[in-house]
C-alpha cells in the first residue's frame, strides 16, 4: 500500500429503520489501492453502510474518519467534497444527454461561456475521465450505440470527475450480462491501481474472487468479519454469510425427465427481426432455459407468450387453447404467469404493500369480496417459504433492500398458482441463501406440474436449474443442450457471441 494512500475508517456504525436494525456496531477500515468487498444476505446491510459511507443516508450512532479527520456527510455532495463518490445500482444515465453531458452533468457551469457550453472543452475532460481508467469509449459514440456496462463506466467517469480518493459500487454489476461486467470489474481494478480506495457491493462471489483484496461480511446488521482475500473459499464465504453450511451447492436435484403434457408450444412463432421463426414445446413439470446476450431473443420470446408483444406469423398454444394472450392481463387469465426483468418498472407496485403486492395477481375472494384473512395468510406463506425479510406484511415495499423486493415480484407469480411460469432473471440480487430457497421453490413447483420457461443472464443459475437449454443469438436458436449437468459457461458462451 502506499504511503500516501487515504484510509476511511468507520466505527461502531449503527442504523435503525423503525423497527428493523439495518446496522448494529458494524466498523469497517477502507486503506486506498485497494478493492474491499462487502457480502451477505438480502437485508444484511450492506447498502445502508456504502450509503452511509457515502453520505446517502446518516448512521445514528458511531463515527467515521478519513486519514484521521473527522467524517460526517450529511448528503452525497459533502461526501464528493470529502473526496468520496457512489456510483449507485440502478442506471442513471440521461439518454437525452451526450456521453460527455452525462460525465460532467454536476460541472456544466464550468464549461458554460456566456450562456453557451463550450462543447469542445467538456468533450476533452469527458474523454480523459473515460480514458484515465482505459474505459475505450469514445465521447463521440451515441449513448444508444453503448451497452450497459459501458453505461456504468460513463457514471465512473461522472463520479471521477470530482477527483475523489475513494468510489463505492453498490451492486453496480446486477443488472449486466458477463462481458458488460467484465468492463466493470476492469474499471475498478484500473481505479485501485491510482491509489483510490475502492469498496463494492456484489451477489456473485466470482466477482468477488477476482477483484476483492479483502471483504467483510455482515448477516442480519452485524458483522461477521474481515478477511483477506484467498482467506476462505466460495463455500465457506457462502456459509457464513447464511449461517449454515452450503457446501452441497445450491441447485436441487433434477427430476425424472419430465413427459407430461405440453404446456406451452410454440410452431414457427416470429416477432420482426429480434425473434426469427421458432418453435419449441414446454412440458408440464419441465424447466427450460434461455441462454443469449440481451437482445438475443430471450427476452423477447417470454414478451410474446405474455402477450406484452404481438407476434407476426405462427402459432402459440397455451395448454389446450390455439392463441396467445394479447395483454399481460389475459395471460394472468390464462394461467401464465410472468416476471419482468425489470423488477420496480414492471414487475412491483411500489407504493403498495407486500401484502398487496403479494396477493394482487390472484387476489383471493369470498364471494364477491376480497377475503382479506385469507391474503394475510397467503402473504405470510409466501413470507415464510421464500424467506423474505420485511418487517410486517403490511410493510411498504419501499422499505425492502433489493434482493426482498426481487423475491415479494416472485412470491406473486407463485401466488397465483399459474400452469406456466415466465421467468426474466429471477434472482437478480438475490443473495445466495435466498437463490438456494427460490430454486427449491421452482423445483417443487415444477414437480407438481408447473412448467417453466426461464431467461437468465446467470448461466450457473441456467445449467444448475435448467431440465433442458436453449442458446439464442441475434433473434436465432445456435444450439438446444439436452443435459445441461453436462454443459460449461464456455459451451453456452461459444454458442451465444
Ligand atoms: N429506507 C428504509 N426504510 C425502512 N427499512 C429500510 C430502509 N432501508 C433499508 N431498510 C431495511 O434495512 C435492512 C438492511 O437493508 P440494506 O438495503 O442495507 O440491505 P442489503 O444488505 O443491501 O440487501 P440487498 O442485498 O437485498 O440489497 C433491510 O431489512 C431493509 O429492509
Amino acid at each position: 500500500m502506499r504511503t500516501n494512500a487515504v484510509q476511511i475508517v468507520a466505527n461502531t456504525i449503527s442504523r435503525t429503520f423503525g423497527s428493523t436494525r439495518a446496522l448494529v456496531d458494524v466498523s469497517v477500515t477502507l486503506d486506498g489501492g485497494a478493492i474491499h468487498a462487502l457480502v451477505g444476505e438480502n437485508g444484511a446491510g450492506k447498502s445502508t453502510l456504502l450509503k452511509i459511507l457515502g453520505g446517502a443516508e446518516r448512521p445514528d450512532a458511531g463515527v467515521m474518519t478519513i486519514d484521521g479527520a473527522p467524517y460526517a456527510p450529511a448528503s452525497l455532495g459533502e461526501a464528493v467534497a470529502h473526496g468520496v463518490g457512489l456510483v449507485f445500482q440502478e442506471i442513471t444515465i440521461n439518454t437525452s444527454l451526450t456521453v460527455a453531458e452525462n460525465i460532467l452533468v454536476g460541472q456544466l457551469r464550468r464549461f458554460r461561456r456566456g450562456g453557451l457550453l463550450t462543447e469542445r472543452a467538456m468533450a476533452r475532460r469527458a474523454q480523459e475521465l473515460l480514458d484515465s481508467f482505459s474505459a475505450d469509449i469514445s465521447v463521440n459514440r451515441p449513448l444508444a450505440s453503448l451497452d450497459l456496462g459501458q453505461w456504468k463506466c460513463i457514471e465512473i467517469a461522472r463520479a471521477l470527475s470530482t477527483r475523489p480518493r475513494a468510489i463505492f459500487f453498490d451492486e453496480s454489476t446486477a443488472f449486466l450480462n458477463h462481458r458488460e461486467v467484465d468492463v466493470v470489474l476492469t474499471a475498478m481494478r484500473a481505479l485501485k491501481s491510482q491509489g483510490l480506495a475502492v469498496a463494492f457491493v456484489s451477489h456473485h462471489l466470482a466477482e468477488v474472487g477476482a477483484i476483492a483484496d479483502r471483504l467483510t461480511i455482515l448477516k442480519d446488521g452485524h458483522k461477521v468479519g474481515d478477511f483477506e482475500a484467498g482467506e476462505l473459499d466460495r463455500e465457506e464465504i457462502q456459509s457464513r454469510m447464511v449461517g449454515r453450511d452450503m457446501s452441497k451447492g445450491i441447485y436441487p436435484p433434477r427430476g425424472e425427465r419430465a413427459d407430461g403434457p405440453a404446456v406451452l408450444s410454440l410452431h414457427g412463432v416470429g416477432a420482426g427481426p429480434r425473434l426469427a421463426p421458432l418453435s419449441l414445446t414446454v412440458r408440464q413439470g419441465e424447466i427450460v432455459g434461455v441462454a443469449g446476450l440481451k437482445g438475443a431473443g430471450g427476452e423477447r420470446l417470454l414478451e410474446v407468450v405474455a402477450g406484452v408483444e404481438r407476434i407476426r406469423s405462427g402459432e402459440i398454444r397455451i395448454g389446450s387453447h390455439t392463441g396467445a394472450a394479447r395483454s399481460p392481463a389475459e395471460g394472468w387469465q390464462k394461467g401464465v404467469a410472468y416476471l419482468p426483468g425489470d423488477r420496480t418498472a414492471e414487475g412491483a407496485i411500489v407504493g403498495a404493500s407486500v401484502l398487496d403486492n403479494l396477493v394482487m395477481a390472484r387476489p383471493p375472494r369470498r364471494g364477491p369480496w376480497f377475503d382479506r384473512r385469507r391474503a394475510g395468510e397467503l402473504a405470510s406463506n409466501m413470507i415464510a417459504r421464500l424467506r423474505i425479510k420485511t418487517a410486517s406484511v403490511r410493510a411498504p415495499m419501499t422499505s425492502l433492500s433489493g434482493g426482498n423486493l426481487q423475491k415479494v415480484v416472485l412470491g406473486k407469480c407463485l401466488a397465483a398458482e399459474p400452469r406456466l411460469l415466465l421467468l426474466n432473471n429471477p434472482t437478480r440480487g438475490v443473495d445466495v441463501g435466498a437463490r438456494l430457497e427460490i430454486y427449491r421453490s421452482l423445483r417443487e413447483s415444477a414437480a407438481k406440474g408447473l412448467a417453466i420457461l426461464l431467461v437468465s443472464e446467470d448461466l450457473n443459475e441456467l445449467i444448475g436449474l435448467s431440465d433442458r437449454i436453449l442458446v439464442m443469438r441475434a433473434g436465432t436458436v445456435t444450439a438446444e443442450i439436452e443435459d445441461p449437468s453436462r454443459a460449461t459457461e464456455d459451451a453456452l458462451i461459444r454458442h451465444m457471441t
